[in-house]
């Protein structure tokens, strides 16, 4: 390959910024050569509607995409947890690197963790995944919360604690170690507490289909157990049928004997957004050794979950 420089389409939030920067430094390495930001600016940077009223799935990534399909930039990063399910003809994920902590945090004022939150505690978040697990704790436990919608990058949710307006933000642990300020977290939540989004923690990178030897060079990135575990996620999250901005929390993880990996379990949820119902499962078997292999164990999961009511759960969010 030539030594000229690579294009990296992101978006300009420091997020992007940030996890654009570590996947630069990681693909100069492998291919030798230099890579170039490109700032593209998306329609989810700039509206300041409710995320659930634009549309929720794929604000951010369609202008990115529209670039790479121009070919006016090379590749892009993505978190996986904002891509929509459906792969755009063209495209293709070359690689998705190994995945960061996956798990939502708090980040409350007195330092305080979720269960020493004061009674009647507001604590913002703009996603009803989010929202209806966070209330469906705190109705099994006792708790006394109200969740508030908000939205804005990480500083403005953070800012909404700083000036007192809210007691407590939810965000993803992966962001916030991105961009340098782990150090604002006052609670780690369980993922048996909150499920993450499918996909969360996780990078995406995307290129052309027809650049195979760029698809070749970013491929050194892939972390093959992240990706079984991704797809697994939103394989469920697509059979559910919603989209990024539904209440639906999956996670797949390993469990290992010692060094040694036994299993794959996957477990997902839905819920109404005031967590008074919820529709909770798991399953647990041999990892899975191809694509569609994660494909049927998302699948098979969601078809369970559909036959205990799921579905119905998340058309109430509709309203
Ligand atoms: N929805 C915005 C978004 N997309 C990805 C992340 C965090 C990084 C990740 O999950 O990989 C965030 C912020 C957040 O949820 O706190």
């Amino acid at each position: 390959m030539s030594k000229k420089a690579l294009r990296l389409g992101t978006r300009r939030s420091r997020l992007a910024l940030a996890q654009s920067g570590l996947v630069a430094d990681a693909v100069s390495q492998v291919t030798g050569r230099p890579v170039e930001l490109v700032e593209i600016t998306t329609y989810g940077d700039t509206s300041r509607e409710h995320l659930a009223q634009i549309g929720g799935t794929g604000v951010f990534v369609t202008a990115l995409r529209d670039a790479l399909l121009g070919g006016e930039v090379d590749f892009a990063v993505h978190s996986l947890k904002d891509l929509p399910t459906t792969q755009p003809e063209g495209l293709v994920l070359a690689a998705v690197p190994e995945r960061e902590d996956p798990r939502d945090v708090l980040v409350a004022r007195d330092a305080r963790k979720f269960t020493d939150l004061p009674r009647g505690a507001r604590i913002g978040t703009g996603s009803p995944r989010r929202t209806a697990q966070l209330n469906a704790y705190a109705r099994g436990h006792g708790l006394d919360i109200e969740t508030v919608p908000i939205r804005g990058n990480v500083d403005t949710r953070i800012g909404f604690v700083r000036d007192g307006e809210l007691d407590a933000v939810v965000l993803a642990a992966a962001g916030l170690s991105r961009i340098g300020r782990l150090d604002e977290v006052t609670d780690f939540l369980s993922v048996d507490t909150v499920l993450p989004a499918p996909g969360q923690g996780a990078l995406a990178i995307e290129c052309a289909a027809d650049n195979a030897d760029l698809i070749a060079a970013l491929g050194e990135l892939d972390d093959p157990f992240t990706r079984v575990a991704v797809t697994a996620e939103r394989s469920l999250l697509a059979a559910l049928e919603a989209g990024c901005s539904a209440p639906v929390g999956a996670l797949a993880d390993l469990l290992a004997d010692g060094q040694i990996v036994k299993e794959m379990r996957l477990r997902g949820i839905v819920g109404t957004t005031d967590g008074s119902r919820t529709v909770q499962l798991s399953t647990t078997g041999p990892v899975p050794e191809t694509h569609d292999q994660a494909l049927m164990l998302g699948r098979e999961l969601a078809a369970e979950m559909l036959a205990q009511g799921a579905a119905g759960l998340m058309g109430e969010q509709a309203k």
